[in-house]
């Protein structure tokens, strides 16, 4: 060597793989033997930065862990003052490996001595000249085998390579040679002879022995055997070879740009035997013809593989590692002339002449980085594709005959194998994922993620948050929860899906207000259209005028009226409704409840209302104020309210003559109106006091005094066990919060221990263990305080909610009686809501009639009004029409109010709110 010995030396290799061996070699430039050459020598693909020791130290040594660093000495020739330190990397931050090259010399007694000469490391091989063009050549590779045994040759070419394979690297290892040489020899070997085994048998007895060590993973072998000959593939597994059968077979190649031969049979193997078996049927498959050189020489290129799926058993297994091991016999190299070839035999070392010679190209294509690389002018370079420039690991074997008179193709071998060395691989492991696991292994992940939300969530008291789709009951309870956010009583909203699901409700709320906006517009009576001609029902809907129902269609229209307030068109129909009176739902008290109340009220001025709450006894009944304090009936309840206030309405049959029946009619009406003003005459009794005597009749009273009394007592259990059972994750997460801690404190210790005393870092000791256990333990008691704390709160919060629905449909049923029988202020009001141009003309006579004049018809909301108006005149008379813009939205809100199915007078807190706002100012 020009430039001196060289010593090369690591002093960094954290993280990298053994294969960088492999690329400390490829770094040392063969050819020219020189350091400085090397440069200009990188393929573009290969980055490469030389830093002096002093330089290299100041430079960043982020991504150490994937860069290849070493000293390099330098004595001799080249006068360099070392140490150097040379930083090598990709630009894909990888490492990058040359196809390695080992020669191996056939074992002759005539060898050439003094033409052909070996170098003492045995890397280098000199040839001499050859017709006369060139004297001298010296060719350098990474290993020259001279009279090496089958074993050396696969430790030095193969085992590096097969050991990839097994970790999810494609690996190839190809033999080149001229016919004879021992390409055969050295690929299968001698099969009567267990010594002379060659690469293939000995892959498959490390790649099972290697399974077999590792009982950790589920390792599925395959093999598939090929052959080409005369540009056609066969099968050598499936039977003896046919030219039909060749046509079947197709290289295909897939996103992964791995090629695949489509059609070839792929045997699953469990044993070392069951791989060498078909190994050797598909050598007495193969084609073997006579020839000159040599009696029993293979005219065709074999390609043995074994593929592997790699699974692991412990971790996730749909994770798995896929590889495969192309174990390539060329056939022979050498020159057409030299073959004396005829017929068939000129014909086979033709199509052979031509595929070495693309395989050439493509070797030199691939070498200088061409962009084209002319793979598919024939089926070899097209099959092996992957094998020489992809991500895989490649060696080549070249074989030589090191006989005076194989000199020619000696050095044309030796040319084609140097050239291979210029090639580079990116080697890289090969992940698949099986879906099916993958969607088991995000189902189980989605699982232990809501588990671990739902802790958060106990732990933030955040409340018992669902993650499943919302129940009508939940919807319902979030309806309230708008409501009650809209007047402003809650500030925060629990989740973001909570809020998501408030917006649908709020969406629902603002679509029924719009639809009924409209109707009132279409509709400025608020009394429904009927299509028929039946006049007593249109009166019994003009005393109701609640008539439009739900939806007809898709689209605004009319609405179809309820079912009970439908026109009966025809005979049937009325036959129907008398076979099938509506009942009413309401509670309607008794005689017994009338005479009752009458006599209460005549008792009122000695009563007051506090002995009456005295008399009724705090602990099982429910106070009229009380109820009203609590949460204000929704809708649902309103609409139910709405249906109960509807009397069914007794008809006669239409067969009834016209005249007869108007006579019926007419008679019900006046005593409808009869009935009417006889109520008017009674005074209406303190709403307190009717209360009670209502309520004592009331069946729903009883309910409620029952889940009072029944239902307290077991609430209370249940908010006793909440309280303990937070207790217990709180204590739970506490002795988590310590063990994570000292854990921790563990995990530090045996890491810095292991830096000092180089140990391994991964083994604990017995008190962490201990504390992991316990870690576990505790983990394990805090899901089942959990549970059981979800399952009390559920079973509270339902109990508590009980209650909570028989106060209000109480006071329902009370407002609703109350208002039929003895409230005519709300009368009017109701139908001044529900009808906008009357309930702008008592606006204007409020604004505008003298105080006093109307005393006796205003009721005390009415009076408190008509003060804030006059205030506001009195101010500011310009202040007329800001109030009556402001009227006007009051009337649009008494309208929305309305539509929802909701009297102004139904529910007096909200209206004497929503009354009280336009005069804020
Ligand atoms: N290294 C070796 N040690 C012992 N015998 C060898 C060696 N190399 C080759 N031989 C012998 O040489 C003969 C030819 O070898 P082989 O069949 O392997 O050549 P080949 O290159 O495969 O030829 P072809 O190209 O025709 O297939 C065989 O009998 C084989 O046993």
């Amino acid at each position: 060597m020009d430039s001196g010995p060289l010593m090369l030396m690591w002093v960094a290799d954290r993280g990298l793989p053994p294969s960088c061996v492999a690329l400390l070699w490829s770094c040392w430039d063969c050819v020219s033997g020189k350091f400085v050459n090397w440069r200009s020598r990188t393929p573009p693909t290969l980055g490469l930065q030389i830093y002096k020791q002093t330089e290299f130290l100041s430079q960043p040594t982020n991504g150490l862990s994937s860069r290849l660093r070493m000293v390099l000495h330098t004595h001799g020739a080249d006068h360099r003052s070392g140490p150097w330190c040379v930083e090598m990397f990709s630009p894909e931050g990888e490492l990058r490996n040359h196809v390695k090259v080992v020669i191996r010399t056939k074992p002759t007694s005539n060898f050439a001595q003094g033409t052909i000469m070996l170098d003492d490391d045995k890397k280098k091989e000199s040839g001499g000249a050859v017709n006369n063009q060139q004297e001298n050549w010296t060719f350098c590779f990474d290993k020259v085998l001279n009279n090496a045994g089958q074993e050396e040759v696969y430790s030095e070419a193969a085992s590096d390579i097969v050991q990839s394979v097994l970790e999810g690297i494609n690996g190839s290892i190809l033999a080149y040679g001229q016919t004879g040489s021992g390409k055969t020899f050295t690929m299968t070997g001698a099969t009567e002879n267990f010594k002379h085994r060659g690469l293939i048998p000995r892959a498959i007895e490390y790649i099972f022995r290697e399974i077999r060590t590792r009982a950790h993973q589920a390792i599925t072998v395959r093999v598939s055997y090929l052959e080409i000959y005369n540009e056609s593939i066969f099968d050598l597994l499936s039977s003896l070879p046919t030219a039909e059968e060749s046509e079947q077979f197709k290289v295909v190649e897939d996103n992964k740009e791995v090629t695949h031969v489509r059609g070839l049979t792929q045997q699953i193997v469990t044993n070392e035997e069951e791989a060498l078996n078909l190994l050797f049927e598909g050598e007495t498959n193969r084609a073997i013809a006579a020839h000159q050189l040599n009696k029993s020489s293979t005219r065709s290129h074999c390609i043995f593989t074994v593929y592997l799926e790699i699974r692991s058993r412990v971790e996730s297994n749909e994770r798995i590692l896929v590889s495969k091991l192309n174990l390539v016999d060329l056939a022979g190299s050498e020159r057409l002339k030299k073959t004396h070839s005829e017929g068939q035999m000129f014909k086979e070392a033709l199509y052979i002449n031509k595929s070495l010679s693309f395989l050439e190209q493509v070797v030199i294509a691939l070498a200088k980085s061409r962009e084209h690389v002319p793979y598919r002018q024939t089926l070899l370079t097209n099959v092996l594709k992957d094998s020489l420039g992809g991500n895989c690991k490649t060696a080549l074997v070249a074989t030589i005959w090191a006989e005076a008179a194989h000199m020619e193709e000696t050095i044309s071998t030796l040319k084609f194998a140097t050239r291979m060395m210029k090639i580079t691989n990116a080697p890289t492991v090969n992940v698949q994922y099986d879906l099916a696991m993958l969607v088991k292994k995000y189902e189980s992940d989605i699982k232990d993620l809501k588990l671990e939300l739902a802790m958060h969530d106990a732990l933030a008291n955040r409340g018992h948050i669902h993650y499943e789709p919302f129940t009508e009951e939940q919807k319902f309870e979030l309806q309230l929860l708008v409501r009650k956010y809209l007047s402003g009583e809650v500030e925060d909203l629990e989740s973001l899906r909570q809020v998501k699901e408030i917006f649908g409700q709020f969406k629902l709320l603002m679509s029924n207000f719009d639809l009924s906006s409209e109707s009132r517009k279409n509709n400025p009576t608020g009394k429904p259209r009927t299509p028929g001609g039946d006049a007593l029902l249109s009166e019994s809907r003009a005393a109701d005028d609640d008539g439009i129902g739900e939806l007809e269609g898709n689209g605004f229209g009319v609405g179809l009226a309820p079912t009970h307030a439908r026109p009966l068109s025809d005979h049937n129909a009325i036959k129907q409704r008398q076979a099938k009176p509506i009942q009413p739902t309401k509670f309607r008290p008794s005689d017994q409840t009338s005479t009752s109340l009458q006599s209460a009220m005549s008792k009122e001025s000695a009563v007051s209302h506090k002995e009456l709450n005295g008399a009724s006894g705090i602990d099982t009944t429910v106070k009229f104020d009380e109820l009203v304090r609590s949460d204000q009936p929704d809708k649902g309840m309103q609409k139910e309210k709405k249906k109960d206030r509807k009397k069914p309405v007794q008809r006669r049959e239409s067969t009834i003559p016209t005249m007869e029946r108007k006579a019926i009619e007419s008679e019900e009406e006046e005593t409808v109106k009869e009935d009417a003003e006889e109520r008017m005459k009674v005074p209406a009794p303190n709403r307190s006091v009717a209360f009670e005597v209502f309520k004592k009749d009331a069946p729903t009273n009883n309910t409620l005094i029952d889940n009072k009394g029944k239902g307290s007592a077991i609430l209370k259990e249940k908010r006793k066990a909440v309280k303990e059972f937070a207790n217990e994750i709180n204590v739970a997460k506490r002795s988590i919060d310590q063990l994570n801690e000292k854990l921790e404190k563990k995990k530090q210790d045996r890491v810095i221990k292991a830096e000092f005393h180089s140990e391994e870092s991964e083994i604990i000791d017995g008190e962490e263990f201990e504390l992991l256990k316990g870690m576990k333990d505790m983990k394990n008691k805090y899901r089942e305080a959990f549970d059981q704390f979800k399952d009390a709160k559920t079973e509270a919060d339902y109990l508590s909610k009980v209650v909570d629905r028989c106060r209000e449909k109480l006071l329902l049923e009370f407002e609703s009686w109350y208002q039929e029988n003895y409230d005519h202020s709300h009368s009017r009001a109701e139908s001044r809501a529900n009808t906008a141009p009357a309930l702008s003309a008592a606006f204007t006579t409020v604004v505008t009639s003298p105080i006093g004049s109307q005393e006796d018809v205003l009721d005390y909301q009415e009076k408190f009004d008509r003060m804030a108006v006059e205030r506001i005149i009195a101010e500011d008379p310009e202040a007329t029409y800001f109030y009556n813009a402001r009227k006007n939205i009051f009337q649009t809100r008494m309208k929305g109010v309305s539509s929802q199915g909701k009297k102004p007078t139904a529910n007096l807190p909200q209206i004497h709110k929503s009354r009280k706002n336009p005069f804020k100012a």
